[in-house]
């Protein structure tokens, strides 16, 4: 069965980029992974305001993806800062959605603090979980943008309570991490890093001369490429002002500046643009600048493609997705090192990292770039490698698909209920029995041969070493404890034998300093010795400690038992005696361990203590108490010679 998982994005719908403009980070981000995640076995409906009359309510938008339209104020385009007060109504209206068409969902993912809200509430009334992508911080906003930040006052204390309430919170890098924890108290446990992607079909390297041709632009010049939202936190000025000083250095260059409002520059009404222009001229490079206003979508690979560098240096940038495709298309980036940039952009490898607002700095690097085309080159074969090893959204979906499947526990739903439980119990009692038949029919005789060859050793005062990991380490210390101290004979004698999972402080200080694949063989080396037997446990049978340990004791000259598991993997070579569970299940293989161990226990003891209490109490002249039987000693016990 496919699950289910409800997308809430309120400001941003991925419908906004199918009209081929250049919309925001999140819009790419809600409609990219919820395609991805379809790939891997979701159904996702993405809840988000209804703005537009002309759409449906419901949208089946591509295979297993519903777009579905909720009400909350008026049906028309507003700023997300003027949402807020409409949140109670969405919320309302999404709930009345999922009980009309009665949907189960898995779990909620939430885009954006408001969206956040709406599922926290959701949370409370359905009792779905929900994790978040705060996409941005308000504190960090307020940081940087002070009282330019039109977002409400409440927007940072509500953040906080939807920090507290969130089921897993998903921060875009290291530093969005840092953020949650430093002003948010968020913890650590709850945090998963997991970044933003590109999708490698629509950003790719390609011919940068021909990416020219495409566009227009001059075959000869140093292209610096500058494209993204126009909004002063971006640091536009920035970049024109490092033009303005690279233009003393180098030429013939140009700066190309892609976005704006609107497609054709002279109609651009933002005030920004206005205001960049007066800085080209106070810089004197407006003969050097293309101001090529907001572009479609798929054209902007041709401008990643022709540029020689890709430059944003923001004040902050939460993630920043236009790294990544700048990257995805081979072109170095030049970024300030900050939030996510600073995670995706690998400084003097796949480009440079600069504070923000400083144009010395970005123009002395972009000079470096300018005069050493071998640089530009390696920089664009690590840039490529980089994203695709990290930032494909394939990638990216399978780290949310792990992290949806960890919160999907948490979801009654998907709880088993009270038959399901009863059901698994009664399975894994058959899959018991199962084992122990088919155990039952293969090992009676290597487990008499194990016995009879730990016998011997015990005769010959000889002692046994018992080592593993794990469930394995812990059954070490039953049997030695069983062989110590007593199994079924109340009065007999101690029998030596040591698990080497016993000795904490050797065992983390060899682990520590050396290696953890020689806490065994450095205990076999020390206390082996030649007739001793070592005697493994392993479920796998690959476990390199273990194996380590049973090539020292053959060294030694000493014997190997291995108990395991599945097809007993590498340590099978090493042994005399194989114990081998038939089964593939750990759990499985662990219970019929402590069976077998329990087993050898009542047949060494047999062998060693029990025969002899029978003859002799059987010889009613005799005169040897059961108390002097008790006190038999090994060392006396001649007749059993040899190995089995
Ligand atoms: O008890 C269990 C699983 O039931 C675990 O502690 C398990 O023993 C550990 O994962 C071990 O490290 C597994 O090692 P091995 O059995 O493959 O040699
Ligand atoms: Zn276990």
């Amino acid at each position: 069965m496919k699950r289910k998982i409800a997308f809430i994005s309120e400001h941003a719908s991925p419908l906004a980029t199918l009209g081929g403009v250049d919309s925001g980070g999140q819009n790419v981000y809600v409609g990219e992974l919820a395609k991805h995640l379809v790939s891997q076995g979701y159904e996702i409906d993405i809840f988000t305001r209804w703005d537009n009359s002309n759409l449906p309510m419901v949208i089946n938008w591509v295979n297993d993806i519903r777009v579905i339209h909720i009400e909350a104020g008026p049906v028309e385009v507003m700023e997300k800062e003027k949402l807020y007060e409409h949140m109670p109504e969405f919320t309302s209206n999404m709930i009345s959605f999922i009980t009309k068409e009665n949907i189960s969902y898995g779990l909620i993912h939430a885009n954006f603090w408001m969206s956040a809200m709406v599922a926290a509430d959701i949370k409370k009334v359905l009792n779905i979980p929900f994790v978040v992508t705060f996409h941005a911080l308000g504190y960090i906003r307020k940081i940087h943008q002070g009282n330019n930040d039109k977002f409400p006052e409440e927007r940072i204390d509500i953040e906080r309570k939807i920090v507290e309430e969130a089921d897993q919170i998903i921060a875009e890098c290291p530093q969005d991490k840092e953020d949650l924890i430093q002003y948010y108290d968020a913890k650590t446990e709850k945090i998963t890093i997991i970044p933003c992607g590109f999708n490698p079909n629509e950003f790719y390297p390609m011919d940068k001369m021909l990416a020219r041709m495409v566009l227009n632009i001059d075959c000869n010049e140093f292209v610096v490429l500058q494209l993204g939202r126009m909004v002063p936190r971006k640091g536009i000025d920035n970049v024109i002002s490092a033009v303005g000083r690279l233009k003393k250095l180098a030429s013939p260059i140009r700066l190309v500046v892609v976005g704006g409002e609107t497609d054709n520059i002279e109609t651009e009404t933002n005030p920004e643009i206005n205001r960049l222009r007066d800085i080209a001229a106070e810089e004197d490079v407006l003969d050097c600048i293309t101001f090529a206003g907001r572009k479609k979508r798929d054209i902007l690979k041709y401008y990643y493609a022709a540029a020689d560098v890709f430059v944003t240096t923001p004040w902050y940038e939460p993630f920043g997705i236009t790294p990544l495709e700048s990257m995805a298309c081979g072109t170095p980036v030049i970024g300030s090192n900050v939030g996510g940039i600073k995670y995706s952009v690998e400084d003097g490898k796949t480009g440079f990292l600069v504070e923000p607002n400083d144009p010395e700095m970005l123009a002395l690097k972009m000079y470096d770039m300018f005069n050493d085309p071998a640089l530009l080159k390696t920089m664009r074969k690590n840039a490529l490698k980089r994203v695709n090893a990290l930032f494909t959204w394939s990638k990216v979906s399978e780290m949310m698909a792990s992290l949806y499947e960890r919160t999907l526990l948490l979801n009654p739903v998907y709880r088993m209920d009270e038959d399901e439980a009863l059901n698994f119990i009664d399975e894994s009692f058959e899959q018991v029995v199962d084992t122990v038949i088919k155990t039952k029919q293969l090992l009676a005789v290597p487990t008499l041969r194990a016995a009879t060859m730990m016998a011997n050793c015990f005769r010959k005062n000889k002692k046994v070493l018992v080592c593993g990991n794990g469930g394995s380490a812990a059954e070490s210390l039953h049997f030695v404890a069983e062989l110590v101290g007593r199994f079924e004979i109340a009065k007999r004698q101690a029998l030596p034998a040591i698990a080497l999972t016993a000795d904490t402080a050797t065992i983390t200080a060899w682990s520590n300093d050396v290696g953890y694949e020689d806490v065994f063989a450095r205990q076999v080396e020390a206390y082996g010795q030649k007739g001793d037997i070592l005697f493994c446990f392993s479920t796998s049978g690959q476990s390199v400690n273990v194996i380590n340990a049973m090539k020292v004791a053959l060294e030694k000259n000493m014997y190997v038992i291995a108990m395991t598991g599945k097809d007993g993997g590498a340590m099978s070579l090493y042994a005399h005696v194989n114990l081998i569970i038939p089964s593939d299940s750990t759990q499985r293989i662990q219970e019929m361990h402590l069976h077998l161990l329990h087993t050898l226990c009542s047949l060494i003891e047999d062998k060693l203590f029990k025969n002899k209490i029978r003859v002799k109490t059987s010889v009613k002249t005799h005169l040897v108490s059961e108390k002097v039987n008790a006190k038999y000693s090994l060392s006396t016990n001649t007749k059993y010679n040899g190995h089995a």
